[in-house]
């Protein structure tokens, strides 16, 4: 599919398509947690929204962690990367728990691509850990802990956003 102005989008540029289940993304969130559990303890988790609200969901509950924070953010429309902006930072409390720099405080994203969501983020909070499910090459020197590395020219598609569908037969012409 290409996009009205003729440009490519990032997804008809990645050329394989890395579909997760709920079962499969919860096990790699168990499985970061685990190495987590080692780095911590951590007085809060950071979610940058919206990917990052389901594994620091997950991530919290194993950690016993109940004091949850987010940092909003809007970069990708679908599948074409904008200008990032932060929509919301976190509050004074966490800011307070962090000691203004992040030390102790734990940011949690599904997935690290250019790396451009992860570099504003670190900005903020210098001293925090930043952990990702997935990771590719471009993003991957910002991340502190994650699990599993895609190539650059990798699409991951998220449960969430997917549904169960029909696909032809592979002699078919399926990819
Ligand atoms: O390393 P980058 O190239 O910056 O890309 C990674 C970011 O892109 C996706 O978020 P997106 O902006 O699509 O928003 P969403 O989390 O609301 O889906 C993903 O959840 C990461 O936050
Ligand atoms: N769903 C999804 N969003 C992204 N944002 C940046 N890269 C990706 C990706 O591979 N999959
Ligand atoms: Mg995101």
């Amino acid at each position: 599919m290409v996009e009205r102005n003729s440009e490519p989008s990032v997804q008809d540029r990645a050329g394989r398509p890395f579909p997760v289940s709920w079962d499969q993304f919860h096990r790699d969130c168990r499985a970061l947690t685990w190495r987590l559990n080692e780095v911590g303890p951590f007085h809060a988790v950071i979610a940058i929204t919206r990917g990052g609200l389901v594994p620091a969901a997950i991530v919290a509950r194993e950690l016993g962690l109940r004091v949850i924070d987010t940092v909003c953010v809007a970069s990708y429309d679908h599948d074409k990367q904008g200008d990032l902006k932060v929509l919301k930072g976190i509050s004074e409390q966490t800011a307070k728990l962090g000691g203004g720099t992040g030390k102790g405080l734990l940011i949690v994203d599904d997935l690290v691509d250019t790396g451009k969501t992860g570099r504003l983020v670190r900005e903020l909070l210098p001293d925090a850990h930043f952990a990702t499910v997935y990771a590719k090459p471009q993003g991957r020197p910002l991340v502190d802990t994650y699990i599993t590395e895609v190539s650059q020219d990798t699409w991951i598609f998220f449960p969430w956003d997917t549904a169960l569908s029909f696909q032809p037969p592979i002699r078919d012409g399926a990819a």
